[in-house]
C-alpha cells in the first residue's frame, strides 16, 4: 500500500483551466472526500487518477511510482485501480456473478479462484444469495452494490467512486453509506469518492478535499471544516450557519460572546468589517442582560426533531437557531451569541 501523491496538477480543456495548481498527498488506506459544487473539476480530478485524462501539467504519483505527468502516462489498465460509478455500468445480459467476475475473466484468472473471489466480493457487499440474477432484477441500491463488489474483485489498492449514490433514493442513501464504510473498514483500500453531497462526505471520509472553480479551498478532516471553515464561501457551503458581518478583526479566530457583542454594536455598514461564521447551536434565547441582542422571529420551520428558527437582527441581518417549541412569527426575544468563528474574505 502506498500514498498517493498530487503535485500541481493542472488540467485544462481547449486552453481552458478547469483544475489549477492542486496539491494533496492521500495517506494509504485513507477514505477522501473531494466535494464541491457542480463544474469545480471533482469528477476530472478523479479521471485523471483512473488514467482516462492525460495532465496538463504536474505529477501523480502511487508511491514511488509516477501515474502520470506532462511526459509520462500509465495506461488505466495497468494502475490496479477499482472504479465505482454513478451509472452503475453493468452488463445486462450478465449474471450478478458473471458480472461481478468480469475484471478476473480478462485477466485470464483460472475458473477456482475465480469464483473464490466473486464469492468473498459477493459476502462483502451481502448479495451472495444474488449471484445468478441479472441486473434487472435488482433494485438499485443491490446493482450499485453488484458494482461495488466488482471493484472489488482485483484487490486493487486504491477505489475511486464518482457520486456512486446520485441515483439513490434518500432511505438507500444511508443504507449505502453503511455498506461503504463496512467496505472500507474491511479492504483497507485507499478510497478517493467524490460527491457535491457535504452530508454524505463529512459521514464518510477521514479528509476532504473542497474544491471551488477548480481550486482546492481547504483540505482536512470533517470536523476541522465544520469549526474553523476558511472563508465566508466554506462557511456557506459546509454545515449550517450564519454569516455575519462585524466590525472588523483578525480572521481565522474563535470570538467569545464578550467581544462579539462589542464587535456586532460597533458594525456599521458603512465602514470596513470582516465576517464571522454562528452555528445554530451556539446561539441562545435569553432573558435580556448586557450581552443580549435583541431579535424578531422571521420564520419558524418544522423538522421533525426541532423547529428551525430565523431571526432578524436590528441591522436587518439575518441568523438561524433551532428550537423545541415553535415560535410566533414577529414575536420580539433576546438571544446571546455564545461563540463565532472569523473568516476570511472570499478571493
Ligand atoms: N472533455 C471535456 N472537454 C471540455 N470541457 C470539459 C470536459 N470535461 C469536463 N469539462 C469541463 O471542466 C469543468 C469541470 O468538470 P467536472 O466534470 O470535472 O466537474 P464536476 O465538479 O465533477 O461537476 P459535476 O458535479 O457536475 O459532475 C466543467 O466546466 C466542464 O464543462
Amino acid at each position: 500500500m502506498a500514498r498517493l501523491i498530487l503535485e500541481d496538477v493542472c488540467k485544462s480543456f481547449h486552453g481552458e483551466p478547469v483544475v489549477k495548481g492542486l496539491n494533496l498527498t492521500i495517506e494509504a488506506g485513507e477514505f477522501v472526500a473531494l466535494l464541491g459544487p457542480s463544474g469545480c473539476g471533482k469528477s476530472t480530478i478523479l479521471r485523471m487518477l483512473a488514467g482516462f485524462e492525460p495532465v496538463t501539467d504536474g505529477t501523480i504519483s502511487h508511491g514511488e511510482h509516477c501515474l502520470s505527468s506532462a511526459k509520462q502516462h500509465v495506461a488505466t489498465e495497468d494502475r490496479n485501480f477499482g472504479m465505482v460509478f454513478q451509472s452503475y455500468a453493468l452488463w445486462p445480459h450478465m449474471s450478478v456473478k458473471d458480472n461481478v467476475g468480469y475484471p478476473l475473466k480478462i485477466q485470464k484468472i483460472h475458473s477456482d479462484e475465480r469464483n473464490k473471489r466473486i464469492q468473498e466480493a459477493l459476502e462483502i457487499v451481502q448479495l451472495e444469495d444474488y449471484a445468478d440474477r441479472l441486473p434487472a432484477q435488482l433494485s438499485g441500491g443491490q446493482r450499485q452494490r453488484v458494482a461495488l463488489a466488482r471493484s472489488l474483485v482485483t484487490e486493487p489498492d486504491v477505489v475511486l467512486f464518482d457520486e456512486p449514490l446520485a441515483n439513490l433514493d434518500r432511505h438507500l442513501r444511508a443504507k449505502m453509506e453503511d455498506t461503504f464504510r463496512a467496505f472500507h473498514k474491511r479492504t483497507g483500500a485507499t478510497i478517493v469518492y467524490v460527491t457535491h453531497d457535504q452530508s454524505e462526505a463529512m459521514s464518510l471520509a477521514d479528509r476532504i478535499a473542497v474544491l471551488n472553480k477548480g481550486e482546492l479551498v481547504q483540505w482536512g478532516t470533517p470536523q476541522a471544516l465544520y469549526a474553523t471553515p476558511k472563508n465566508t464561501w466554506l462557511a456557506n457551503f459546509i454545515g449550517r450557519g450564519s454569516v455575519l458581518r462585524v466590525s472588523e478583526i483578525a480572521p481565522q479566530q474563535y470570538v467569545n460572546s464578550t467581544d462579539l457583542h462589542g464587535l456586532i454594536e460597533r458594525y456599521s455598514s458603512e465602514g470596513a468589517f470582516s465576517s464571522v461564521l454562528v452555528r445554530p447551536q451556539d446561539i441562545h434565547f435569553v432573558s435580556v442582560d448586557g450581552l443580549s441582542i435583541p431579535v424578531t422571529v422571521d420564520n419558524c420551520i418544522f423538522r421533525g426533531e426541532r423547529y428551525d428558527i430565523g431571526l432578524t437582527l436590528k441591522d436587518g441581518q439575518q441568523v438561524l437557531t433551532y428550537s423545541d417549541v415553535p415560535m410566533t412569527t414577529n414575536s420580539l426575544h433576546y438571544i446571546r451569541l455564545e461563540q463565532a468563528w472569523s473568516l476570511e474574505s472570499e478571493s
